[in-house]
């Protein structure tokens, strides 16, 4: 039998686990390890419940992208974010300015998710440092509106400000994670921010270089 508080447990310490073994000895970031991060963050977004549906849904669409790249023929070519960038530049595959015959390629793909590591970020680093009454939903919108919102449409900024209403308050919040008690928690954050942090500059970084920031 599958215990729930098991799966969760688990879930806390994949990501972290997953996120440490995203950069390699000379900083490139491992595609693998990234998308088996947003795995584990996806896992447990569906734990809070169905209204947050429609975000796993299109996390999940873009994870399922970058993993079929990956199990491609070409799959190789797509071992760290830094080959994968290379390789779709210099072989035609990624639509720069309007979406044309390469709607899907691994490079805008990634960028979305990219967008949304940062709203993690800064989420995340909320939840670390609040009181024990401070608000999620409000942690969420604030770091939502400083991110990823300037990306989306009206209609999805409105769903996502309605789904963040029915985030579960910090201690319930918590206690999902099941990493056990508050300062448990606060430590685990503490510990897998910075290696969040370095793997969203490090793309931001490969991303501005090769001026890749607006792919469609
Ligand atoms: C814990 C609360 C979770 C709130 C999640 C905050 C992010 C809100 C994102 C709303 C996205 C709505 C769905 C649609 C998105 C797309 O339009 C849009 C653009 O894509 P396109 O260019 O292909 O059309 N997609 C995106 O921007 C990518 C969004 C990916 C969101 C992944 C969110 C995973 C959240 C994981 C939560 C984990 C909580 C952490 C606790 C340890």
């Amino acid at each position: 039998m599958a215990g729930t508080e098991e799966d969760q447990k688990f879930c806390l310490q994949e990501v972290l686990d997953t996120f440490k073994l995203c950069l390699s000895e000379n900083k490139e970031v491992y595609l693998e390890h990234y998308v088996a991060g947003w795995r584990g963050l996806v896992k447990f977004l569906n734990s809070l419940g169905s209204v947050f549906g429609f975000i796993s849904k299109d996390a999940v669409n873009k994870i399922h992208i970058l993993v079929t790249l990956l199990n491609g023929e070409n799959g190789s070519q797509y071992a760290t974010v830094q080959s994968m960038v290379k390789y779709e530049l210099e072989n035609d595959l990624v639509d720069l300015t309007k979406r044309g015959s390469h709607p899907e390629s691994g490079c805008r793909t990634l960028l979305r998710l990219h967008r949304a590591l940062r709203w993690l970020e800064l989420f995340l680093e909320r939840l670390r440092t609040s009181s024990e009454d401070g608000k999620t939903s409000v942690m969420c919108s604030e770091a939502y509106n400083e991110s990823l919102s300037q990306f989306h449409p009206w209609v999805v900024r409105k769903a996502a400000g309605m789904a963040f209403c029915m985030l579960p308050g910090r201690p319930a919040f918590f206690e999902v994670m099941n990493v056990g008690p508050t300062e448990q928690v606060v430590a685990k954050l503490g510990e897998a921010l910075p290696l969040i942090s370095e793997v969203y500059q490090i793309t931001e970084e490969l991303y501005t270089q090769q001026n890749l920031m607006n792919l469609p």
